[in-house]
């Protein structure tokens, strides 16, 4: 069978025997022997030539009800008409049999359901029309309008057989539905035969018609406009005069009435047969109206009503082989999708919308989500051009300045006369030159004229984050003054280192701060060292400051944070007393430590694991405190390099907080003790011999005005040339050679922090951060000498920084579980020759990362330490950190360093 065709639904409905029959003595010859199964039990001559059992969809005893009869033998059909499939449900039999008493039942439970699906479907609009008529007579009435004449059959070409001028109407609710049916009832033609007091002596129709749309546009597959009419049909009964004892118009009526059921039967027998035959649809008025649900698009239940009586055994067995006629008929129903021109209207406005936009963004779904994100992306485009475009600027500016500063230096000395200005021009300015003027440092050759016209160089008021950015250091360098004054605890020293070096202390200092990060960072090792030794003194901030504060040291030097607001130095040091970059290193007593934001800056320092921070080795280098911020702070880089130090963390934010109450310097000297005991030689570095036997050392080559140069030269750094570095910082090198050298350097790093064993977080980043690029020769040159000036001065350092290295490797360890899928993990203990069954294999990779030199395990252990440090992966870091913003450890914020 086709799709949409399906046989028609016939039912058998054996009444009770009505008391008329019972009266007689007419028992019942029929028995319903199963839910489809009817037998003839009559014992009657000619029983031989009709079948004794008859089988259909279902057979009704007399003791079922009308509603069981719906349920099962109607109800399906019926509903249909939701769906927009036509449907009818005809009750065929002799007069009496009980058609009228079921399709009353029938019809009214249809309607019933039909609203209670109409109820619960309120995304759908539901139009309902209700039409009915009858044929008497063969003449077709309209019974909701009892005065109009016989109505004329139609032939549509669409529509089929219609109906002329039938009324038809739209229903209110199930209420105004009642009503009309109770219209119909009344005019509909009964009359009194002998078999039935109210014998139907019609054809009656009734017929729901349901339209139904969804309420709001659900798109195109729920959005159809479905039409589709139900018919129930109640027949007239077949009936023999004899037995109805018609006569007269009863007569006619019943030839009428036998004539379309004449006609009807032979319908449904040449339906049955299938094939390509006739059918006499127009050989009767009701055959006509009921062709499309006869055999046509439409779902078709019949319900074949049967009286008991053993007086009525031929007329029953008649409709039996109708009804047997009828099982095979096969109809062939569709979904009706009608579209009203209202509904078409809509419908093609809306599609003509949609039409459009996917004609405009072809390929979107989402229209304006589309254009968003384009625009989006554009914004992003034009954001990230800019900050290409200042990023290569400040390149540019920077690698200019470098130039211009090598070639100055090769130039040789610095006279007098420039340093004297510079100290003129600091001591009248009462302020440092903030900001070297890039036209001071545009041309070597003319340099000395530039500089004249630089008289009022300190009295321009210049941004103090310039100072501080690392990209104004780039001053003189006077040869022969390779280090910078040291600030002693003692008063008097300070004094006299400052006299001493009043001339040039000024841009040997600025020099200092961006060519010398060795001494820098020695500085802030130490201060490590010591913090740790007092760490237990450190840990009551507020006690400690009051307690200092009361106990202030004149001999303190304060760290005077670069990129301290200048708005916040409330109390300035006096200038005569500084030589040097007055904001950064001023007298204990004159002033308070104001570094809100230096605070921050010192998280820029290099990881300082090479020094454990439990050994006991005093010491700090030469060399006055400096602190440029560097002109980007990525705070999370700094999180990422300390993953687990939590007290650092602590550290940081209270170094903060401590800063912006104004603690004054004296707090800070105070943590710099040696130990508890001797808090009265407060910041005395002397107390530490080893320390200030390196100072002496190291001031004595510094005064002999060695050869050596700023960075290079001095005997601390006698291992930088031992190991071949070049240690000239003003050596111009040739582009063409930089390749070559970049590697060579890259290598020689690599040895040294392996033998210094320097911070896998440290290695990972600059080896990460440094790839050849021309300008980050400077930025090798520091790591390169800072290396070799601790490998060579500082080698129990360097073992016991083993620890630190340890502590790290422990975090990477723990990482791996948090950052790396199970599969990752595997794939790396194979990659890294780690047996994946064994145990503590993480342990054993962890303790493998950064264990060779050559470039192949360099590579892929900075990759895995990489993706275990987070930010390392996002690119926070900036290449500053590792050259130019030499800053101090937060904590060695809270002391100070000075030299006798
Ligand atoms: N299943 C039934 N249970 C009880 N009574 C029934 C049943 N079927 C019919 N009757 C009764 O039988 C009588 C005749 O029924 P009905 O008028 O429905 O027959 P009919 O087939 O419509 O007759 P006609 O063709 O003459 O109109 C009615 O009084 C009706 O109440």
């Amino acid at each position: 069978m086709a799709s949409g065709e399906e046989s028609i639904l016939v039912s058998v409905r054996l009444r009770p025997v009505n008391a008329r029959e019972a009266e007689r003595g007419d028992g019942s010859d029929w028995e319903c022997a199963g839910p489809t199964t009817l037998m003839f039990r009559g014992n009657i001559p000619e029983r031989a030539m009709f079948p004794a059992t008859y089988t259909y969809d279902r057979v009704f005893n007399p003791e079922c009800n009308t509603c069981q009869v719906y349920e099962e033998g109607a109800k399906q059909v019926a509903m249909s008409v939701l769906s927009g499939i036509n449907s009818s449900i005809f009750a065929y039999g002799q007069t009496s049999s009980g058609k009228t008493y079921t399709m009353v039942g029938i019809t009214e439970r249809s309607m019933s359901d039909i609203y209670d699906y109409i109820d619960k479907h309120p995304e759908r609009e539901f139009g309902l029309k209700f039409s009915a008529m009858e044929i008497y007579n063969e003449a077709v009435r309209d019974l909701l309008n009892p005065d109009a004449t016989q109505l004329r059959l139609l032939d549509d070409p669409e529509k089929g057989t219609v109906v002329e001028k039938l009324t038809e109407e739209t229903l209110r609710d199930k209420g105004h539905l009642l009503e009309l049916l109770a219209v119909c009832e009344a005019q509909r033609q009964i009359g009194e035969t002998a078999l039935n007091e109210t014998s139907s002596r019609s054809h009656q129709i009734l017929r729901l018609t349901i339209e139904s749309s969804a309420k709001q546009f659900m798109g195109r597959g729920n959005s159809r406009t479905l039409m589709a009419c139900v018919n129930f049909v109640d027949l007239a009964g077949s009936e023999r005069a004899s037995q109805t004892q018609s006569a007269g118009m009863r007569l006619k009526e019943g030839s009428h009435i036998n004539r379309s059921l004449l006609t009807l039967g032979k319908v449904i027998r040449q339906l049955s047969k299938g094939g390509n035959g006739h059918i006499p649809y127009r050989d009767s008025k009701l055959t006509r109206i009921l062709q499309s649900s006869l055999g046509g698009n439409a779902k078709t239940a019949i319900i074949c009503t049967m009286s008991p009586a053993q007086c009525h055994i031929e007329q029953s067995r008649n409709t039996l082989l109708f009804a047997n006629c009828a099982k095979n008929v096969v109809t062939n129903a569709q979904v009706n999708v009608v579209m009203s021109d209202k509904v078409l209207v809509k419908h093609l406005q809306r599609e003509l919308a949609r039409l459009e936009n996917e004609l405009k963004f072809p390929g979107s779904a989402s229209c304006s989500t589309h254009a968003e994100v384009l625009r989006e992306k554009d914004e992003l485009i034009k954001q990230l051009e800019e900050q290409l475009k200042e990023l290569m600027e400040q390149r540019d500016t920077f690698q200019s300045q470098l130039d211009n500063f090598r070639r100055v230096a090769s130039d040789g000395n610095i006279d007098e006369r420039t340093t004297r200005r510079w100290d003129e021009q600091n001591r009248s300015s009462d302020s440092l030159p903030r900001n070297m003027s890039e036209d001071l440092l545009s041309s070597s050759d003319t340099y000395d004229a530039s500089y004249e016209d630089q008289d009022d160089l300190g009295s321009k008021s210049l941004d103090t984050s310039h100072v501080c950015n690392g990209h104004h250091h780039d001053l003189e360098i006077p040869k022969g003054t390779t280090k910078p004054h040291q600030q002693t605890t003692d008063e008097h020293s300070v004094s006299g280192l400052h006299q001493q070096r009043s001339h040039i202390s000024d841009s040997i200092e600025v020099y200092q701060a961006s060519s010398m990060p060795s001494s820098e960072l020695l500085v802030e090792h130490c201060n490590e060292v010591i913090d740790s030794d007092h760490d237990g003194i450190d840990i009551d901030e507020d006690k400690h400051g009051e307690r200092m504060t009361a106990d202030t040291t004149d001999s303190a030097i304060k760290l005077y944070a670069c990129d301290s607001d200048p708005s916040s130095d409330t109390e300035k040091p006096n200038n005569d007393e500084f030589l040097g970059l007055k904001r950064c290193v001023i007298s204990s007593r004159d002033s308070v430590l104001t570094r809100s934001k230096s605070c921050r800056a010192s998280f820029m320092v290099i990881p300082n694991s090479w020094f454990d921070a439990s050994m006991d080795m005093k010491m700090t280098t030469p060399g006055d405190i400096f602190k440029y911020a560097p002109p980007i702070r990525p705070e999370k880089v700094r999180r990422s390099l300390y993953p687990e130090n939590g007290d650092c963390q602590n550290d940081l934010s209270l170094d903060c907080s401590v800063a912006s109450e104004g603690v004054t310097s004296d707090t800070v000297v105070d943590t710099n003790t040696c130990n508890n005991e001797e808090e009265g030689k407060i910041n005395d570095i002397s107390c530490i011999p080893e320390v200030k036997e390196k100072v002496e050392k190291w001031r004595a080559s510094q005064l002999e005005g060695n050869q050596c140069t700023l960075t290079g030269g001095c005997s601390d750094m006698k291992n930088a040339k031992e190991v071949g570095t070049d240690t000239s910082m003003t050596t111009v090198e040739s582009p063409s050679r930089w390749p070559i050298n970049f590697e060579k350097k890259q290598k020689e790093i690599i040895e040294l922090w392996h033998e210094c064993n320097v911070s896998i977080v440290h290695r990972t980043y600059f080896f990460l951060l440094f790839k050849g690029d021309k300008a980050d020769n400077i930025y090798l040159e520091v790591e390169h000498r800072r290396l070799t000036f601790i490998k060579g001065s500082f080698s129990a350092a360097v073992t016991s920084s083993l620890r630190n290295l340890r502590n790290e490797r422990d975090m990477l360890y723990r990482q791996m579980l948090k950052k790396l899928h199970l599969v990752e993990r595997e794939s790396l203990y194979t990659k890294w020759g780690i047996d994946v069954n064994s145990k503590q294999r993480r342990l054993q990779l962890s303790r493998r990362i950064w264990t060779q030199t050559n470039m192949e395990h360099v590579r892929e252990s900075a990759a895995l330490v990489a993706k275990l440090v987070e930010h390392l992966e996002k690119g926070q870091a900036i290449k500053e950190m590792f050259g130019l913003s030499f800053t101090l450890n937060p904590r060695a914020d809270r002391r100070s360093f000075g030299w006798q």
